[in-house]
């Protein structure tokens, strides 16, 4: 039977897959075609277009050839893009042109239907459609529903259809190898397949076996803000990728994919997920980290960076005032502090010229202090710089009478002179009337810089504004309720300001200090945003979200993570989710949780979520392998042995491998040590990197959303880590999809050693 089933699916997959080549050949001549019209108008315009070399001037024929020709290529190329774009969906769909099948009848009367789901639509020259792309409404079947009655949502509402068949295929270059008629959703037979592939360095689609609770998340057109909590490897990352696709999809005459912004955890993970869109036909959205993103505005002062954060982390100085600075509460209060400013605290800076003082700060402060209580601190900025502006003006003559312009004026060579005269042949009543111009000219050139820094706010020393409101913090609040001393909070801001002088800032300062500078100058943020992606959430701190909120107010959001997962901030975690929720409408909030858990073996996730106390639901996907590997060495020597032997035997089984370390100084050393015994591997020590293909050393806080064949966490032993690295530890070891082995030196960690001793395999090595 389904050997038969199979080979008439051959017959219908070879019929559809020749309609490809043909259309494929078709396309393939029209960009020829539109590739010669190109070189065409090129020539046929190319000698009318006279540009007048004498004069410098255009001619009329010419310009008008021009614009002409300008707009018949701007046409063609576009033609030729849309064209070559079609092309390659094509070529794909011609490899694998489609992966389910569904048979159904519209409810209550409509007569039998069979469709094909594919990477793309492809219709025929009657346009019926011969495969329908995943993110047509009708698809959404394939994902959400069982057979029997199943709605979806169509653009005029509601559609019941039943569903007979759901077939899936796998299909290897125009051959179906095989075939499956499932009942459920997605049947597992195809997702494990998918599974057990090897790691890559680039993140694959997850098209084909997109799971019912993931495709609530892609096709989610309602809320205002998506909320994603999901166990390490539940397919969060894969989520918003297929998410991003459905929307451009969905949205396709009014989205494009510079209104998509994904925050990622670090520059390495960009990389890793660049092939996403690509291979679904779309184009990649606009992706940074947050640290880019603010240090974006500061190109004078360096952001502290991702290193830094983790080890000044680890260093825990500060972690009750920075748990203050970080939260909503502190964002609200910066808010209404901003009220105060309007009448006193903003901070000024002298304007020089000429390096003397043109405007001092005193006189800045009183122009600013002096519109009415009436005025926003909006009106007060704008005003402020039409009193300077107007300042500048007025000094214009003064300054046109002054030694040095006469000086320049009369060591212009001949072509500065040129540059300065409106025309060429520019003529004067008399030698008088040409210095004023001149003078004029030269001058109002040097007040260039001046305008500039008045057009850009340079006048507001923000440094000085801030350290203000940060010394004024104790008087406004009572720092006792959040269990910070006077002395604490002194010590802090004096870190502040030495960091400042040495032209540095911490991330935890920098969205506060930002957001100030913001408030004073009514910087609205970006308004064509329309959806912005923040992945791996549990590293950001309530101020940082509301203050990208504030950035981008007219955009909805996703928000992914995993709040096991915390390794920068897991203070304040828990606390998360109902912090956010307060920056949102709850009719337009909606909080979905992932519980299956898709990469790692089943041995390894039961394993890993012991590790977690307080964890999320996490249910293993049910794959075979061997336990967790757990080797307590004698000494430091048995340890790197033991962790060499490991890594030939992955590599014997074809497993690529990892070693994740606690952080960079040991990644440093290992690797270094591993290098003089000629074992080959790639370090990672920035995020500024490309993953390597092939076995890799890297540190946790780089290995944040990335997946490997195999993981040896190196090192695991007692006293490495401390009791509040928890969540750091799952993180590493959740990194493992086939392998996982721990190695320790004489003494496990002990919250390693706390997991059952069933869920291991232990070895103490001699
Ligand atoms: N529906 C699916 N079909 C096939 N593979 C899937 C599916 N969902 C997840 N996966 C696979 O599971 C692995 C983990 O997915 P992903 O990285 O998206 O999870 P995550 O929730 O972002 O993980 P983490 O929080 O640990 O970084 C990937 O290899 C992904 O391809």
């Amino acid at each position: 039977m389904v050997e038969n089933n199979k080979e008439q699916e051959q017959q219908h997959l070879d019929t559809i897959i020749k309609q490809i080549s043909q259309a494929k050949q078709k396309l393939q001549r029209s960009i020829q075609n539109a590739q010669a019209d190109i070189a065409d108008i090129n020539r046929t315009f190319g000698d009318d277009v006279h540009i007048g070399v004498g004069d410098d001037s255009i001619s009329m024929a010419g310009a008008l050839s021009i614009h002409q020709q300008q707009q018949m290529l701007a046409e063609r190329n576009n033609a030729w893009q849309r064209s070559r774009q079609q092309l390659s969906v094509l070529q794909k769909l011609e490899k694998n042109p489609y992966f389910a099948r569904i048979d159904f009848r519209e409810l209550p009367s409509g007569k039998p239907e069979t469709i094909y789901i594919g990477l793309a639509s492809f219709t025929d020259s009657q346009n019926h459609f011969l495969i329908y792309d995943w993110r047509a409404p009708i698809s959404s079947i394939y994902y959400d529903g069982n057979l029997g009655r199943v709605t979806y949502q169509t653009p005029d509402g509601e559609q019941a259809v039943d569903v007979f068949l759901k077939r899936q295929f796998i299909i290897e270059a125009g051959k179906i190898v095989s075939l499956f008629d499932t009942q459920e959703t997605i049947g597992d037979q195809m997702l494990l397949t998918a599974l057990q592939n090897n790691a890559s360095t680039k993140m694959k689609g997850i098209v084909t076996t997109i799971q019912r609770e993931q495709n609530q998340i892609i096709r989610d057109t309602n809320s205002d803000l998506l909320f994603v909590q999901g166990a390490a490897g539940s397919g969060k990352t894969s989520a918003i990728m297929q998410r991003i696709a459905y929307l451009l999809y969905r949205y396709r005459k009014k989205l494009t994919s510079s209104q998509v912004l994904m925050f990622s955890p670090n520059m390495l993970f960009n990389d890793y997920v660049s092939q996403v869109l690509p291979e679904m036909g779309e184009q990649n959205m606009v992706q940074m980290t947050y640290l880019q993103y603010v240090a974006r505005r500061l190109p004078q002062v360096q952001v502290q960076n991702l290193y830094e954060q983790f080890t000044d982390r680890q260093q825990h100085n500060f972690s009750a005032v920075t748990k203050l600075v970080s939260d909503l509460a502190f964002f609200q209060f910066e808010t209404h502090y901003a009220q105060r400013l309007n009448s006193g605290g903003v901070h000024f800076r002298n304007l020089y010229f000429r390096h003397k003082v043109l405007i001092s700060r005193d006189k800045i402060a009183e122009i600013y202090y002096g519109f009415g209580a009436q005025y926003t601190l909006l009106n007060r900025i704008d005003g402020t710089r039409d009193a300077l502006m107007k300042i500048v003006q007025r000094k214009v003559s003064t300054e046109m009478r002054k030694k040095w312009v006469q000086e320049q004026i009369q060591n212009l060579s001949p072509e500065e002179l040129q540059q300065l005269y409106d025309r060429p042949d520019q003529e004067f009543k008399n030698g008088d009337e040409e210095t004023r111009f001149l003078a004029r000219k030269l001058v109002l050139q040097a007040f260039k810089p001046v305008v500039k820094r008045i057009r850009h706010n340079s006048f507001i020393n923000s440094a000085a504004t801030y350290y203000e409101f940060l010394k004024l913090v104790p008087n406004l609040l009572n720092l006792a309720d959040y269990k910070i001393t006077q002395v604490d909070w002194q010590a802090y801001v004096q870190r502040f300001v030495d960091y400042w002088n040495q032209k540095k800032i911490t991330l935890v300062d920098v969205s506060p200090y930002l957001y100030l500078y913001d408030l004073i100058t009514g910087h609205h943020g970006d308004l064509t945003m329309k959806f912005v992606f923040i992945d791996e959430i549990q590293d950001y701190t309530p101020f940082q979200l509301a203050y990208l909120q504030y950035n981008f107010p007219r955009a909805r959001y996703t928000m992914l993570g995993d709040l096991n997962q915390a390794i920068l901030t897991h203070d304040n975690s828990q606390t998360l989710l109902k912090e956010i929720t307060h920056l949102f409408a709850p009719e337009k909030t909606r909080v979905v949780q992932l519980t299956h858990s898709y990469r790692s073996t089943k041995p390894i996730t039961e394993f890993t979520k012991n590790l977690l106390t307080v964890g999320e639901k996490i249910i293993p996907f049910d794959r075979q392998g061997d336990l967790p590997n757990i080797k307590v060495a004698a000494s430091a020597t048995t340890m790197f042995q033991e962790t060499t032997a490991q890594l030939r035997q992955n590599q014997k089984d074809h497993y690529v491998t990892a070693i994740i370390t606690k952080d960079l100084a040991q990644a440093q050393n290992l690797s270094q040590r591993l290098r003089q015994q000629k074992v080959n591997l790639t370090l990672i020590r920035s995020e500024n990197q490309r993953l390597a293909a092939g076995d890799l050393v890297i540190p946790a806080y780089l290995a944040k959303g990335l997946e490997f064949d195999a993981v040896i966490m190196w090192n695991a032993t007692a006293g490495e880590f401390q009791p509040q690295d928890r969540q750091l530890l799952y993180t590493i070891t959740s990194r493992a999809m086939h392998r996982l082995t721990i190695v320790a030196n004489q003494e496990l960690d002990p919250l390693i050693a706390a997991v059952p001793h069933k869920l291991a395999q232990w070895d103490f090595c001699k």
